[in-house]
């Protein structure tokens, strides 16, 4: 099989995020990447929008590790951040056990919101971009016994709203209306799009 790739820029990508799926999809974009886990305060104020919060986040990650990341020549740090909203209440990652069996039975049967906040900072020049990316999920209704086996599989205790559609829980959606990497965590699209305000061309 041939390999594909575009041409080489001088740019490295700065992920400033402790998420598995986060690194792999940051990979799409064929750029040489760095890790930053970053440690940011994820409180936000009673009555933020999903979008006003998971811009915020997204930016505050990204932030905590721009000093670090300046000593890379040409970083572009991005971070991220995934809220699952129903009914206007936030889900973020259930705390134990019992949250994720009482968000996952919220959610069967019906459809939520999945916000993804991204923020691209320029380290030389200071220069930001935020936006966010909101994905429609239609969840399959769900017995009980169909969630505790879910949940008794390990993987909704570090996501948010308790699934994680790219791996066993891809079952449990019957369909999505907005982009699919925003549901997992990265909207490569939009990364590609806010990169491309730096003047980075991709493809
Ligand atoms: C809804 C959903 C969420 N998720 C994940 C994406 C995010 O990693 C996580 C939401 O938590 P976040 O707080 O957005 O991120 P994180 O703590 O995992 O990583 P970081 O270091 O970047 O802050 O939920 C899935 O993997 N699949 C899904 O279907």
């Amino acid at each position: 099989m041939t390999q594909h790739a575009l041409p080489e820029t001088r740019a490295t990508l700065v992920l400033a995020s402790t998420s598995p799926r986060r690194q792999q999809l940051i990979g799409l974009l064929g750029l040489p990447v760095e890790i930053m886990p970053s440690h940011a305060d994820e409180d936000t104020p009673e009555g933020w929008s999903p979008a006003r919060i998971v811009e915020e986040l997204a930016q505050r990650k990204a932030s905590a590790v721009l000093e670090r990341a300046s000593r890379t020549p040409g970083a572009i740090v991005v971070g991220s951040d995934t809220i699952v909203v129903l009914d206007g209440d936030v889900l973020g990652k259930p705390k134990d056990r019992k949250e994720a069996v009482s968000m996952l039975t919220r959610l069967a049967g019906r459809a939520h919101e999945v916000f993804t906040g991204l923020c691209s900072i320029e380290a030389e020049s200071g220069r930001t971009v935020v936006s966010h990316s909101v994905t429609r999920v239609f969840m399959r209704a769900l017995t009980g016994d169909q969630i505790a086996r879910y949940v008794d599989s390990g993987e909704p205790m570090d996501k948010a709203g308790a699934y994680g559609i790219q791996e066993i829980g891809a079952m449990l959606v019957e369909r999505i209306e907005g982009d699919f990497f925003t549901v997992v965590g990265l909207p490569v699209s939009m990364l590609a799009s806010q990169l491309g305000e730096f003047g980075l061309q991709l493809p």
